[in-house]
């Protein structure tokens, strides 16, 4: 791969050589020590974890290893990781387990003798309101279309709180006011993929937990972290979550997934989708890949990830107002209220001609995206996102996500700056 800048040992695999990769908001390459920890563990852990010789002992700790580094990188404890294929199947258990443990509560209520409430086994009696979920607007699809899917079947209501214009982020009080008798979940993500914005997930849980004591049902607490994890520090407890979904494929480790659940099973519920052979203590059965040896990397690295990031950001972001000119560039990612993530340039060079999409397409050297990489179907309608956080479709349209790496160097900056600078030259000189 190309030379780096030395910070960390990360290269961009299997890429030209010309190429400069500003896409790490959609996935990261793997770091050659995660590489040879799961080259290592292919040749040696192979066997069944259950098995009691030695190929299955080596698996079992393997997967015990893993677990205990990925409690690390989130301030949990080991029991409280249950590995999962990815972030939307651990993002799904979450709204699973909520509207079970909504079901639990209805019947609990009935079996106290509540005369009124027939019994029935069905999944929530038609006498008990149905389970009320709490959204943004701004989630991932995995998220997003889960709470819709139970909303078309009846399942649940939904309420999708909106984000400020002002802020990009989610306000509290605008959740606060959300709430409902029978809200029984809450999630909303650490960081969005496309802005950048952190949401107030510490203050929300504070909030949410002063007035859940005089309530019937329990309001879950759930983040989605995936965009956080690798850029910013992230600590489950201190943030106050029941359930914090973690993705490997963001920081440098395989496509698997995970889920924080502050005592599975028994202080926050945790019902299974799936059943088999009693992997995951059941909650999560079957055999997956389990390997994130690199918690160790983000936990001892983190500090100078984060310093080195935000630096290449700011510079980025400096260069293209050095290039284009002040009046010619609109940083959709800066909501001067909000926390934002240290790697992600939401930015529109604006003019008729250079459409987000027409733009990279027309660069030789960039490889990014216009936003969330799930969203590429939508063709070239501007993203709900940015819409969302009050940005102007013309604006919009013309967006550029640029999410820059651990890796990711000045130089690099320096080639992307020009390459872009030669696409807009390109693109407005066409008749
Ligand atoms: O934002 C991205 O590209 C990753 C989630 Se689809």
């Amino acid at each position: 791969g190309r030379p780096f800048d030395g910070l960390v040992h990360t290269y961009i695999p299997d890429m030209d050589e010309d190429k400069i990769y500003m896409d790490y908001n959609a996935t990261t390459p793997l770091e050659p020590e995660v590489i040879q920890a799961i080259t290592k563990a292919l040749h040696e852990a192979w066997g069944n974890p259950s098995s009691s010789y030695t190929a299955g002992v080596k698996a079992k700790a393997a997967i015990a290893q893993a677990r205990e580094n990925v409690a690390r990188l989130v301030g949990g404890k080991p029991e409280d990781i249950i590995f999962t294929s990815g972030g939307t199947e651990a993002n799904n258990l979450v709204f699973h387990s909520a509207l079970e443990a909504y079901r639990e509560s209805c019947r609990t209520a009935e079996q106290g003798g509540d005369s009124h409430h027939h019994r029935d086994n069905s999944r929530t009696s038609s006498a008990w309101p149905r389970p009320h979920l709490i959204i943004s607007n701004v989630e991932h699809d995995s998220v997003r279309l889960t709470a819709e899917h139970l909303l078309k079947d009846a399942q649940a209501d939904v309420t999708l709180v909106a984000v400020s214009k002002v802020t990009g982020r989610v306000e509290v009080e605008d959740v606060l006011t959300a709430v409902r008798p029978n809200t029984c979940l809450i999630s909303i993500m650490m960081a969005n993929n496309e802005t950048g914005v952190m949401m107030p997930i510490r203050e929300l849980c504070q909030r949410i937990r002063s007035v859940s004591g005089q309530r019937h049902h329990r309001i879950l607490l759930h983040t989605d972290a995936a965009q956080a994890i690798g850029k910013v520090g992230v600590d489950a407890r201190d943030l106050g979550v029941d359930y914090l979904t973690i993705v490997g494929h963001k920081f440098y480790a395989p496509r698997i997934g995970a889920l924080y659940v502050n005592g599975p099973g028994s202080t926050t519920p945790l019902h299974p989708m799936m059943f088999g052979g009693g992997q995951e203590r059941n909650f999560r059965p079957g055999y997956g890949w389990r390997p994130i040896p690199n918690a160790e990397l983000v936990i001892s690295n983190l500090p100078e990830y984060e310093s080195h990031m935000l630096d290449t950001r700011k510079y980025l972001e400096e260069r293209l107002q050095a290039v284009f000119g002040k009046e010619r560039i609109h940083f959709n990612s800066h909501f001067p209220d909000s926390e934002s993530l240290p790697n992600t340039c939401n930015v529109s060079i604006l003019g008729p001609r250079l459409q987000g999409r027409k733009v990279l397409s027309s660069c030789r050297r960039l490889l990014a995206s216009v936003g969330a990489a799930c969203h590429t179907h939508r063709g070239d309608r501007p993203s709900h996102i940015l819409l969302s956080c009050g940005i102007p479709e013309e604006v919009a349209a013309n967006a550029l996500r640029l999410s820059v790496g651990r890796g990711t160097s000045r130089a690099d900056v320096d080639v992307v700056v020009e390459d872009l600078r030669n696409a807009v030259e390109t693109l407005e000189s066409l008749n």
